[in-house]
Order: C-alpha cells, then structure tokens, then sequence
C-alpha cells in the first residue's frame, strides 16, 4: 500500500497523463486529492472522475491557482518553455509546505527555485509508466529536504523504478531512459519496414517484429542472463545471424548511439538556457 499526500498536475498530456495512471492504481491512495490542469476543456474532461478534479485553463484562467492551493506535491509537466511562466502565475498559490517537482527536461533547479519560494526537484520519467513500467530519474535541489526525496521517490514509485541521481547526470539520464522508448520505437519501426520490403504483409510484418521485441524484452526480463549472452545463444558459430551483426557492427551502430544520446543532452542544455 502507498500513501502520498495531495498533489496536484500541472499539464497532464502524455507524460503527467503517465502518472497520473499510476496515482490511480490499486493500492495506491492520495490523502487530500488529485487536482489536474490542462489547456484544453476536452483534454481535462477525458480525465475528470470521483477520484480526479480535472481543470481547464481555457474554462477557467485561475484553474492551475486553483489545482495549486492546498497541495502538497505540484507536479510540473509542461513543456520546457512554458516553465518559468507557469511557475510565476503560481508562485503566490503554492502552499509553503510543498514541494514543486518539473518532469520538464532540460530546466534547471536553480532557474526554478528563482521562481518560488518552496524547495525544488527534477524528476526525468519515461512513457512506459503508463503500464507501470518506468524508469524514472530524481534529483534533488538544495532546499529539499529527505523527506522531500522520499515523497517523489514514492510518487514515481507508483509507475516504477526510481534511481536518484545529481543534477549533472539528469540529462544524459533523459538522453538514455528518457528518450529511450523512442529508439526502440524506431528500431521496431524499422524492422517492420525492412520484413515488408521482404515481401510479407503490413500484417505480418508486425506479428514478427513486435512479438520478437516482446519476446526478447520478456527473456532477458525472466533469464536473469546478460543481453550479450542471450544475443550470443541467437548467433550460431558461422551461421545467419551472426552475418547480420558483422553488417551492424560495420555500420557503426555503437558509434551511433553516443552521437544521438550527445545530440539529445546538447538539446537539453539548449533548453535550459534562458
Ligand atoms: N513525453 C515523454 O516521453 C517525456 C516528457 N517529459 C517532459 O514532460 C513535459 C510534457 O511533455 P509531454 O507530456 O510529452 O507533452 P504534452 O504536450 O503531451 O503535454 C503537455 C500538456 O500541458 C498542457 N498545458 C499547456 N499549457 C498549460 C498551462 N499553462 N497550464 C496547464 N497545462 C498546460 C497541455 O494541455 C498538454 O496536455 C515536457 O516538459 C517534457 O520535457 C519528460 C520525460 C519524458
Ligand atoms: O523529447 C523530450 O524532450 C522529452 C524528454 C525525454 C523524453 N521526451
């Protein structure tokens, strides 16, 4: 059983979305509510329930004020560049015993905490939480206390594991977990395409290519074995597949991998700049 106290979400799309699903899971209780914001009347309706007081900016201009007042926990999860604005419209209502956690990748604690009055934290989660299976990254801002830590690291608990990490390695943990469903979102997407050009159906195509992503995730979850031997029982000595790796390997897929996650952690401290 996990207890939280009141919290409230500030921009509840795909990622505040996310955990919110978590907050509504068995076994999990919030003392004092769920309040919820969103731009859109039709996004915050879809939400609304005995459990969530959904609000809509565009029905009612103070409705993150509102979400704010009384909370203990207010989670921001907006974009990036809407941060500081939105930190200085709630600056006024935020309880001086709360706490204010931003799953915004790349703004900083410090350019936060210069906003409100209340301690600070940067939590950096992924979209898989939507099925309890996130990997979340916290970093606590000087004002934070343990306790402080020990909510967030319990909220985030709620959608799945939690590692805490300093501010410095937050985005380069946004650039592997953070990001990362979208590269293997890619890397499936690309499979497919390549069985179609095979000859096999759309169909087909996504019966092998997701099942094999499932499959492999679901082995290395329960075998307890490391990727690179579960990769090297797959590639027989002098066989098929281990011509397909040398072609990868060629191609510089390592090499590749600490370009893209380099691009991804430059973006975010573009993104923190002012
Ligand atoms: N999508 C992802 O995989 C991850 C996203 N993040 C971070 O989460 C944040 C949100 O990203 P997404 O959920 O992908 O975006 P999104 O566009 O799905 O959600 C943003 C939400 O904010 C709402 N919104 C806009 N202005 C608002 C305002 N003034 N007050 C209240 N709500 C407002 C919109 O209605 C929208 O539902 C970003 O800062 C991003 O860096 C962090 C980790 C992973
Ligand atoms: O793409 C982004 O900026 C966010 C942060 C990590 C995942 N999505």
């Amino acid at each position: 059983m996990i207890n939280l106290p009141s919290i409230a979400i500030l921009g509840t799309g795909s990622m505040g979305g996310a955990i919110l699903s978590g907050l509504l899971a068995p076994g999990v209780t919030v003392d004092g509510g769920i309040r919820v914001t969103n731009r859109s009347e039709r996004k915050a309706a879809a939400l609304r329930s005995p459990s969530v007081t959904s609000l809509a900016i565009e029905k009612d201009r103070g409705a993150n004020h509102a979400a704010v007042a009384g909370a203990r926990v207010v989670l921001v999860a907006v974009k990036p560049h809407m941060v500081p604005d939105l930190l200085r419209e709630i600056s006024g209502a935020i309880d001086p015993g709360a706490i204010v956690v931003s799953v915004a990748a790349g703004v900083r604690i410090d350019t936060m905490q210069a906003l409100v009055d209340v301690p600070v934290l940067r939590a950096m989660p992924n979209t898989p939480a939507t099925v309890g299976r996130a990997v979340t990254g916290v970093s606590a801002g000087d004002r934070a206390s343990d306790a402080d830590v020990a909510v967030v690291t319990a909220l985030f608990g709620t959608v799945g594991s939690v590692l805490e990490v300093p501010e410095s390695r937050i985005d380069a943990l946004s650039a592997i977990s953070g990001s990362g469903p979208a590269y293997v979102f890619l890397l499936i997407e690309e499979l497919e395409r390549t069985a179609f050009k095979l000859g096999f159906t759309r169909q087909e195509s996504r019966v092998m290519v997701e099942n094999t992503f499932l499959g492999a995730s679901e082995l290395l979850a329960v075998s307890g074995e490391t990727p690179a031997e579960l990769r090297r029982r797959v590639t027989s000595p002098k066989g098929t597949t281990e011509r397909a790796i040398e072609v990868l390997e060629e191609a510089g897929l390592s090499a590749l991998f600490d370009r893209a996650t380099d691009a991804a952690i430059t973006r975010a401290q573009e993104l923190a700049a002012p």
